[in-house]
C-alpha cells in the first residue's frame, strides 16, 4: 500500500502492476487486510452505482474533520439524494452558463498576475489557487475573494498545503483512524495541535462566510437585485419560490458552504496546472492550440465559443485523463455482493471468473489513474500525452462510467462530482484566457513530477509544490 502512496512519480508501481496483473489485483492495506485495486469499467461502474458500496474508511475521517455532517459529501441515503437534487438548480448547463462573466474577470485578474512577471520564471500554482478561489467565493457564494477575510484564506492555504503532505507516518495513522468510532473522531477534533486548530478554523470560518453570504443576497434581492448569478443565489431562489419540492432550507445552504469551497479550489488548479505543464512539454501542440484560440473569436463582442473548439476540447480531456485529481478512490462493501467483470481474470486456482464475489467489509480501491490508461480504451499510446485521440477516434466508447467523456476524474454514479460543469466551462475560460496571450515554456531540465496526497500535484525536483514556468506576454 505504502509503495502504491508514496512512490517517487505518481504511478511508478501502479502502472506497472497494471500492466502485469491486469485491471484486478489484491493490495496488502497497512495492517495486512486485502483492498481488491480495480480498473475494469464494468466493475468500476457497477460498484460507482450500487447503493452496496459506501465511502471509504479514509474519505469518512477527512470528512469527519472537516464539513458539516448536512454537507452534500458527508450526508447518506435519502438525505443525500435530497441534497443533491436540491443542489443540482445551481449547476444544471443553463445555471453554469449564467457564471461565465465572473470566469471571465477571473481570467483577466490571471492575465493581470502574468503581466508582472512576463518574461520571467512565474510559479502558476498560487496564481492558480487565487484564481479557483475566486472563483468559487464570486460563482458560488455571491461574493468577493476579500470578503471571505484575511483569516479565512490564511488558514485556507494552511490546510491546503496539510492535506498536499503525505508521508508513511500520515499513512498509518490515517489507517488506525479509520479503525476508530466516529464519536472519537469529534473529540479529536477539539485536539490543541497546529493541524486540528486550522482545520476548526476553516470549518466555523466556512459557516460563518455561508451565513454572511445568505443574509447579504437575502438583502440585495429585497432590493430589487437578481439572485440568480451564482450558485447561492439560484438555489435561494428556488427556496423563495413557489415550488417547495426539492429546495435547500437556509441552513442546509450554509451547510454546504465548506464542501463547495473545498471541493472547487484544489481539483481545478492543479488540473488546470497540470495542464499548463504539459503545453510547455509540447510547444508545437501549445502553438496549434493557441492558433485555434486567435481562430474562434466571434462576433463583436469578441467572446468564444468553447462548443465549437475541438482542440481546447481534446487538451481538456486529455488533462483530466492523465492527471485524475482522485487516483484512488475507495469505497467499502456495505453488504455481501458481487462485482461483475468485463472481461474474465483467472483466480489464484486457475479458474476463469467473470465476476468476484465480494463481504460486507471489503474495501476496493477505483482506481480512476489506471482505468484512464488502460490500452483497451484508450489506445496503446494511453500514457502519452496526445490530446488527437479524442478526435481521430483513437478513444473507445464502451460502457459509460463517468458524466464527461467516459473519463472517471469526476467519478460516476450517484456520487460523481456535483460541479463537473462548472469546473469544464472554468478550465475552458482560463486555457483560452492564457494560452491565447502567453507563451508558455520549461525552465532549464524539466524535472517536474507527479506526488500523490489526497490529490494530485505537480512538483518540482526538490519536492515543493510549485510550477515555475517561463512566461511571455505575446
Ligand atoms: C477539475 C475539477 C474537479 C474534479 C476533477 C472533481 C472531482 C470530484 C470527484 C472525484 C468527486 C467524488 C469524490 C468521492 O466521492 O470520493 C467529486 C465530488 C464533488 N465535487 Fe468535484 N471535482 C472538480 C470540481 C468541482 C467543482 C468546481 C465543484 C463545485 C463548485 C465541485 C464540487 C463537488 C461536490 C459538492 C462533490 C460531492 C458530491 C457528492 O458527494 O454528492 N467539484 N468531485
Amino acid at each position: 500500500m505504502l509503495q502504491l502512496l508514496l512512490p517517487p512519480q505518481y504511478g511508478d508501481y501502479e502502472f506497472t502492476w497494471l500492466k502485469e496483473f491486469g485491471p484486478v489485483y489484491l493490495v496488502k492495506g497497512c495492517f495486512g487486510q486485502n483492498r481488491l485495486m480495480i480498473s475494469d469499467p464494468l466493475a468500476l461502474q457497477s460498484i460507482l452505482n450500487s447503493p452496496y458500496f459506501g465511502h471509504g474508511p479514509t474519505l469518512e475521517n477527512v470528512m469527519n474533520l472537516m464539513f458539516d455532517q448536512n454537507a452534500v459529501m458527508a450526508a447518506k441515503s435519502e438525505t443525500h439524494r435530497h441534497l443533491r437534487a436540491s443542489l443540482n438548480t445551481g449547476f444544471t448547463s443553463s445555471a453554469v452558463r449564467q457564471y461565465r462573466p465572473i470566469f471571465d474577470r477571473v481570467a483577466q485578474k490571471i492575465t493581470e498576475d502574468l503581466d508582472e512577471c512576463s518574461g520571467s520564471l512565474a510559479d502558476l500554482c498560487p496564481i492558480l489557487s487565487h484564481a479557483t478561489l475566486s472563483a468559487i467565493s464570486e460563482a458560488v457564494l455571491g461574493c468577493s475573494i476579500d470578503d471571505l477575510g484575511e483569516e479565512f484564506v490564511i488558514n485556507n492555504d494552511r490546510v491546503m498545503t496539510l492535506s498536499a503532505s503525505q508521508s508513511s507516518s500520515h499513512i498509518i495513522a490515517d489507517a488506525i483512524g479509520s479503525r476508530l468510532p466516529k464519536l472519537v473522531w469529534r473529540a479529536a477534533m477539539r485536539l490543541p495541535t497546529a493541524a486540528f486548530k486550522d482545520l476548526r478554523a476553516v470549518k466555523s470560518l466556512a459557516t460563518r462566510i455561508g451565513k454572511e453570504a445568505i443574509a447579504k443576497k437575502l438583502a440585495a434581492v429585497e432590493q430589487g437585485a437578481s439572485a440568480k448569478t451564482d450558485v447561492f443565489g439560484m438555489l435561494l431562489d428556488a427556496y423563495q419560490s413557489d415550488s417547495k419540492r426539492n429546495v435547500l432550507t437556509k441552513e442546509e445552504l450554509v451547510a454546504q458552504t465548506g464542501i463547495l469551497m473545498v471541493g472547487g479550489q484544489d481539483t481545478v488548479t492543479n488540473t488546470v496546472a497540470f495542464g499548463f505543464l504539459e503545453l510547455a512539454r509540447h510547444p508545437e501542440f501549445q502553438r496549434e492550440l493557441r492558433a485555434e484560440i486567435h481562430a474562434s473569436l466571434c462576433g463583436p463582442s469578441q467572446t468564444f465559443s468553447y462548443e465549437s473548439m475541438p482542440l481546447l476540447n481534446a487538451f481538456i480531456k486529455e488533462t483530466l485523463r492523465l492527471y485524475p485529481t482522485g487516483p484512488l478512490v475507495e469505497r467499502v462493501a456495505v453488504h455481501e455482493t458481487v462485482i461483475p467483470l468485463s472481461k474474465s481474470i483467472k483466480n489464484s486456482m486457475g479458474e476463469l471468473m467473470n465476476h468476484i464475489p465480494v463481504q460486507k467489509g471489503q474495501v476496493v480501491i477505483v482506481a480512476t489513474a489506471s482505468y484512464q490508461r488502460l490500452h483497451s480504451r484508450w489506445g496503446e499510446d494511453a500514457h502519452q500525452f496526445r490530446p488527437s485521440r479524442w478526435i481521430d477516434g483513437t478513444v473507445m466508447q464502451g460502457q459509460a462510467v463517468g458524466p464527461y467523456a467516459n473519463l472517471l476524474s469526476f467519478l460516476g454514479g450517484p456520487r460523481m462530482c456535483l460541479g463537473w460543469r462548472f469546473a469544464i466551462l472554468e478550465m475552458q475560460v482560463f486555457f483560452s484566457e492564457v494560452v491565447g496571450k502567453f507563451s508558455l515554456s520549461l525552465p532549464e531540465g524539466d524535472r517536474f513530477s507527479t506526488r500523490y496526497a489526497n490529490t494530485l500535484f505537480p512538483v518540482t525536483s526538490s519536492g515543493e509544490r510549485a510550477l515555475p514556468l517561463y512566461v511571455t506576454r505575446l
